[in-house]
């Protein structure tokens, strides 16, 4: 049986995505795939040149988000859904692989509650803000993407999900392709970024650390306190791809040649759940 994976490239600054689309092209029919990527440095750079300021802001819970009020949405649909999507699909069919390009609002793949009301630290003080255009992912459907993967389709998949009430939401691009894997029973869940894995010290890029033992709560927070800002999101939900089944996962470095593959083989931070999972070159 073909293997199901799951890859996420990240949306920071400083990735060339040839590489990661190479890598597709590479595994890509022989491995079911579905891509999912992130776009904010894109974002950021779109919202300055239309003379808006990115607002990240810091959760009582020591989380970083973006605030996304109505316009910041309009923007993240032209940029997530739009711009970055439409390159990456068309990367892939430069590549031959027949992509197709998706929202996590279409067909319901990601759907949950909004959460309007945003608890902050904003220079150091708690603030209220409302008007959020955030959610939480609490229900996948996969069918629209086996429907596609069925019929030879590659799926590429960003955020925004969809609310309750109907509405685009954001959410976190790592926890959306966790839940995905989960749901999808994928053998390995492969998350690239603009960093080598998990560092130690976020500084110093050979400070990777190699494994996390999520069935080890000391290695969990040893990771979780090294993890900063956005970077704890990832951990989380790493640790829980694991501990709902997910027999690989990695965080590993988009900038080098075959990312996915170096990924599979070990190369980056590696979560596992005690002894009983493997990493196979
Ligand atoms: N301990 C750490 N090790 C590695 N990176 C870290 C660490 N702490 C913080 N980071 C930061 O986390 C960032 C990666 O997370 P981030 O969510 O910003 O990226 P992404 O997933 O690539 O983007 P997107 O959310 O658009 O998909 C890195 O750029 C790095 O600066």
């Amino acid at each position: 049986m073909t293997a199901m994976l799951v890859v996420k490239l990240g949306g920071s600054a400083g990735i060339d995505p040839a590489l990661t689309l190479d890598d597709l092209a590479a595994l890509w029919p022989e491995h079911r795939i579905v891509f999912i990527h992130g776009a904010n440095a894109v974002l950021d750079e779109w919202m300055r040149r239309l003379g808006r300021e990115p607002r990240l802001v810091t959760s009582s819970t020591g989380q970083v988000s973006r605030f996304t009020d109505r316009e910041t949405m309009d923007l993240m649909l032209m940029v997530y859904a739009g711009l970055v999507n439409k390159r990456l699909v068309e990367g892939l069919q430069q590549r031959g692989i027949n992509a197709v390009g998706l929202t996590a609002m279409d067909g319901r793949i990601a759907s949950g509650p909004r959460k309007d009301v945003l608890r902050a630290i904003e220079n150091g003080k708690p603030k209220v803000l409302r008007g959020d255009y955030a959610g939480s992912i609490e229900q996948v459907d996969t069918r629209l993407l086996d429907l596609l993967l069925d019929n030879g389709y590659l799926p590429v998949l960003t955020p925004p999900a969809v609310s309750d009430q109907g509405e685009a939401i954001n959410v976190d691009g790592d926890k959306l392709a966790m839940q995905l894997a989960v749901a999808l029973r994928a053998e390995a869940l492969v998350i690239l970024s603009n960093t080598p894995g998990l560092l130690r010290d976020v500084r110093d890029p050979a400070s990777l650390i190699a494994t996390i033992d999520v069935s080890d709560p000391a290695s969990v927070e040893a990771a979780m306190t090294a993890a900063q800002g956005r970077m704890k999101k990832k951990v989380e939900a790493g640790c829980k791809a694991v501990q709902s089944g997910i027999g690989r996962v990695v965080f590993a470095d988009a900038r080098l040649p075959q990312p996915i593959q170096r990924a599979l083989a070990g190369v980056g931070t590696v979560l596992t759940a005690g002894s009983r999972v493997e990493v196979r070159p």
